[in-house]
């Protein structure tokens, strides 16, 4: 009785996610979903910490990023039905905190009404196609760039977390100590996670990992958690605070926040959603199926999580690792989702998911990602120019919308320089104008 409930439980799950069609199986998705998870899981310790500079409650928030990124990956995994994971993104994360609160001195309240509203916005873009349509205008070598880029923003974070990659006074970066246990640590994760790629591990990043918490454990670089289950936080003091704010969102001020919200997140989600469509091999002429669906799940995440208390929730590029570990479809991120429902109770666990740990994913991936630069026409200037610097602009300005944006200011540049300005998409030339005035606006 058991197995046949078993069995037709596994034929639904065939049927609704096309596992059979997709030539994946319950299992691989299974370590797929857990594969981006544990490339994720780290938000769940950073995310309250930079938002709570802000005096935000940092048990509050902790519980507020894990269940947005679970009701983001759930959305995308049951209904777009892709292998892509959501959380509160890391460079909006900044933005919120930093910029918004710190510098413009808006209170924590109001930048969550306006992270709520920009997620309406976003939602209404979606809806209407408008979204997308731009999405789908994006020239094909700036897709494979933005790939590309991506892959080096990820590696460079990784590096980062590492300490191979440090901050230099004089060069702004430099080789750090290799011989810190943390670095030694991370380089060992590099090796191993090589190794089992190499050798045609399929779940090769998810292995790395934990042979490197393992080792990390063992060596005394990781400390053994401390327990396996504790109690769940409160949510009270970030819940829902975002309404008591909408009020004072009809000013100047707040309309340029929101608009940078949507613009940041606008062009991180459909760069990351392209990039990690072309990697599971998605891409229809160069084009998204069900982008729209995509890009509403990602609108109702954003939504969701200015509610439950936290930054934009945004498509996380580290879906890329489940994707690599063999996951093909939605299945996968109701996986992640499920995990990050689980890892309000099992917070304590969490905590062997170092930065040293998650690194040597975050550069392995980016060299999977890299591999598009070879789709791109090199000997066609009017190509490689926005191209190299769409990719060099996502490290170099830590930024993912910031390199996109160079792309879509040079491409109709060129191509009228060239005397091509008719094979330039009237949706582009309108790209062209946006971008121009967020440059602008940044001066
Ligand atoms: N695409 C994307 N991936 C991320 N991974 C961590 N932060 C981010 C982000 O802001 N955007």
């Amino acid at each position: 009785m058991g197995r046949s409930r078993t069995a037709v439980a596994r034929r639904n799950a065939d049927q609704y996610f096309g596992l059979s069609a997709a030539g994946t199986t319950v299992r691989t998705e299974v370590v797929g979903g857990v594969t981006t998870f544990l490339a994720m899981a780290y938000i769940l310790f950073v995310n309250p910490q930079i938002l709570g500079t802000t005096g935000m409650d940092i048990s509050a928030v902790f519980v507020a990023t894990a269940l947005a990124a679970a009701l983001g990956s759930l959305v995308m995994g049951l209904w777009a039905r892709y292998p892509i994971a959501l959380a509160p993104g890391m460079g909006l994360n900044a933005f919120f905190a930093f910029t918004v609160v710190l510098v413009m001195g808006i209170p924590w309240e109001t930048a969550l009404a306006g992270t709520f509203v920009s997620g309406i916005l976003f939602f209404i873009l979606a809806v209407t196609g408008v979204r997308g349509a731009i999405v789908n205008a994006i020239p094909l070598h700036l897709k494979f760039a933005t790939g590309a880029g991506i892959g080096l923003f990820i590696a460079f974070i990784g590096l980062r977390n590492a300490g191979i990659v440090v901050e230099s006074e004089a060069t702004l970066v430099g080789l750090g100590d290799l011989r810190r246990p943390e670095t030694l640590l991370a380089i060992f994760g590099v090796l191993v996670t090589a190794a089992f790629l190499i050798r045609g591990f399929k779940g090769g990043v998810f292995y790395g990992m934990i042979f490197t918490a393992a080792a990390g454990v063992v060596t005394g670089v990781i400390a053994a958690p401390a327990g396996v289950v504790s109690a769940v936080p409160s949510l009270a003091p970030t819940f829902g605070a975002a309404f008591g704010s909408i009020g004072e969102l009809f000013t100047a001020q707040m309309a340029v926040v929101i608009l940078t919200m949507l613009f940041v997140d606008f062009f991180d989600t459909s760069g990351t959603l392209i990039a990690v469509a072309n990697q599971a091999g998605f891409l229809r002429n160069g084009e998204l199926p069900r982008a729209n669906k995509a890009l509403m799940a990602d609108s109702v995440a954003t939504m969701g999580g200015a509610v439950l208390g936290t930054s934009t929730t945004t498509s996380y590029i580290e879906s890329s690792a489940g994707v690599s570990a063999g996951a093909r479809t939605g299945l996968a991120s109701v996986v992640t989702a499920v995990l990050f429902v689980l890892s309000i109770f099992f917070s304590p666990l969490l905590a062997v998911v170092t930065p040293e740990v998650t690194a040597p994913a975050l550069i392995l991936v980016g060299v999977f990602m890299a591999t598009a630069l070879g789709d791109i026409e090199w000997s066609k200037l009017e190509y490689a120019i926005p191209a190299f610097m769409t990719v060099a602009a996502m490290p170099l300005t830590y930024s993912i919308a910031n390199g996109i944006a160079f792309g879509l200011f040079l491409y109709p540049i060129l191509m009228v320089l060239k005397g091509r300005w008719r094979d330039v998409h009237p949706i582009t030339y309108a790209l062209f104008v946006v971008v121009t005035a967020y440059f602008i606006w940044l001066m």
